[in-house]
């Protein structure tokens, strides 16, 4: 095997919620592609972002949180999402929460050994450990046994032990041409980008059950000149929700609307204009067909 050769393929980012897997590939790809926030089942989509390299093309794909219990169907479609990236992918990485191994990781853990492809572990978040010296014991715990190909301390939010674990994950992927043009980032057009960034907002901004409520529809994208005019529906699924959303006097939609516009521009690199609705779609959560309506394939 020539040793310089060129390697492309996918690798699946796969973990329980909120470990980092957005963020990581945020990281990793040097772009704010992913939409991040505190809360779990943020990601509901699987989302390519693309790296392109001297000696390979890396196309890491951001998963939904894999979790247990079935819940409603979205629930289940989040979970279909992630195992059919996972079935996909030439690699896959797990992440984890630095100190942090549960019977959601171990399904995870599972999973990720048994799809027949390279398995590399990734441990982020290590910028929270303030004893580092319980990290090796931690690595000991979760990888005896298991077959992962490396295991890599990293932190996404300092962006440290990324160029290692890259490399791994490049060596791990088999030798092809390259899948994707030199310049491209990601598979997603910038309407689905939009949505994802109002939702975002709503996960940031709306509390307790209320964001799992919430689904964003972009009705209108249009290119006008250089100026991107959007259209987004905020789905919620009762009334009550509806003037949550809105907030007193629209103040909350406002906010909600302005924080996106800006995210978008920065983005895009253009500028945004954009109009947000909220209304109402009784159960769609639960409903398969409303779903596929709203986007949600696997
Ligand atoms: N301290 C610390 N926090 C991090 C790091 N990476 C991610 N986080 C935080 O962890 C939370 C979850 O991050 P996400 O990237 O949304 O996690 P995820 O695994 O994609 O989450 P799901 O959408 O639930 O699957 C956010 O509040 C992030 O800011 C890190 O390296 N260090």
């Amino acid at each position: 095997m020539n040793a310089a050769a060129f390697r492309a393929g996918h690798v699946a980012l796969i973990g329980r919620p909120n470990v980092g897997k957005s963020s990581l590939l945020n990281a990793l790809i040097g772009q704010r592609l992913c939409i991040v926030s505190p809360r779990p089942q943020t990601t509901r989509h699987r989302i390519l972002g693309v790296a392109t390299r001297e000696d390979g093309q890396i196309g890491y794909l951001d998963t939904p949180g894999i979790h247990a219990g079935t819940g409603k169907a979205l629930n289940r479609q989040l979970n279909r999402t992630a195992h059919t990236a996972l079935a996909g992918a030439d690699a896959c990485v797990h992440v984890v929460e630095a100190l942090r191994f549960d019977n959601e990781d171990r399904a995870v853990a599972d999973a990720a050994l048994s799809a027949g492809i390279p398995c590399l572990l990734a441990i982020n978040k290590v910028d929270a450990v303030k004893d580092k010296e319980r990290l090796l014991p931690f690595i000991a715990q979760i990888s005896e046994g298991r077959g992962y190909q490396g295991v890599f301390l990293v932190s996404a939010r300092r962006r440290s032990g990324l160029e290692e674990l890259e490399d791994a994950i490049a060596g791990a992927l088999p030798e092809q041409d390259a899948l994707y043009e030199a310049d491209t980032l990601t598979d997603r057009s910038e309407r689905f980008l939009a949505a994802e960034l109002v939702r975002e907002q709503l996960m940031r901004q709306l509390g307790q059950e209320l964001p799992y409520s919430t689904t964003v529809e972009i009705e209108r994208f249009e290119l006008e000149g250089r100026m991107r005019r959007v259209h987004a529906v905020i789905w919620v699924e009762r009334d009550g929700q509806k003037a949550i959303v809105i907030g007193d006097k629209g103040e909350r939609l406002r906010d909600i609307g302005s924080k996106a516009r800006i995210a978008m521009e920065k983005l895009f690199d253009g500028k945004v204009f954009l109009e947000t609705w909220v209304k109402v779609r009784r159960g769609w959560s639960d409903d398969d067909r409303a779903l596929r309506e709203l986007g949600y394939t696997d």
